[in-house]
């Protein structure tokens, strides 16, 4: 049977074997739901860069730069990390390139060596379990974390995909069995349990209470976010 595992930090990476498993990224606050919105929103791709000045380069290629650092639009960037920028498919058939302080730190980690790498996030958390549960491949999720540390909001996520995915995989890892019963105890109240989380405290301080709650969406969109070489598509099961 298929494995499944979680690791709760980038820092940790070198626990795991990536290779040939579908990895699962997972940044809820907020650059993997943000994408997810963004895909989900008409955007054509998005294509992740762990650095600033490699991701502003590539407005010069026509591309709609998306740069934040500890939660605030970078210099000279289009747009920041914000999930509600993409509604109302203002960008839809656009290119972004997107660097992020944690989430694509993490997606840089996992490149080269997965079979698939993909996005998670709560408003496709279905479609992400679905993609998954056809696939033969191990899988292994990603928490991005905050700056190499365990964050909440991540850890309640991966308890949430890993109940769904539980039929389909055997479960032996320590990891997915506490965060599966975390998810448990507070599934009825995500809002109110992630009130507590440092990260959910940082983002209000700076007024954007409305991304955390659009972030907490569930199972809104039907498509998972998947990386093909070296660029993120929006992909119906
Ligand atoms: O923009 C965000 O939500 C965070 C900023 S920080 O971690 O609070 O500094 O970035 P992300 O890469 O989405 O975790």
């Amino acid at each position: 049977m298929k494995k499944l595992e979680i690791c709760l930090s980038p820092e940790l990476v070198h626990l795991y074997d990536f290779n040939n498993k579908n990895i699962v990224i997972v940044d809820i606050f907020r650059a993997s739901s943000t994408m997810i919105v963004a895909l989900a929103n008409g955007v054509t791709s998005i294509t992740p860069f762990k650095n600033l000045g490699e991701c502003r380069e590539m407005s010069k290629k026509g591309y709609i730069i998306a740069g934040e650092r500890n939660g605030l639009t970078a210099e000279g960037f289009e747009l920041g990390n914000s999930p509600l920028a993409f509604l109302e498919k203002k960008y839809a058939t656009k290119k972004i390139a997107m660097t992020t302080t944690n989430g694509t730190v993490a997606i840089q980690l996992a490149k080269g060596k997965a079979k698939n790498i993909l996005l998670g996030a709560f408003p496709n958390l279905k479609a992400t379990a679905d993609f998954l549960s056809a696939m033969s491949e191990d899988v292994i999720i990603l928490c991005a974390g905050w700056k190499g540390k365990f964050n909440l909001e991540d850890s309640l996520y991966a308890g949430a995909l890993t109940k769904e995915l539980k039929g389909n995989f055997k479960i032996e890892c320590d990891t997915a069995i506490a965060l599966e019963s975390l998810y448990d105890t507070h599934s009825k109240d995500i809002k109110g349990f992630l009130s507590q989380a440092s990260h959910t405290k940082r983002l209000q301080n700076q007024n954007i209470e409305a991304d955390i709650d659009f972030c907490l969406s569930l199972n809104i969109y039907d498509l998972v976010g998947i990386l093909r070489e070296n660029e993120f598509f929006g992909e119906k099961n």
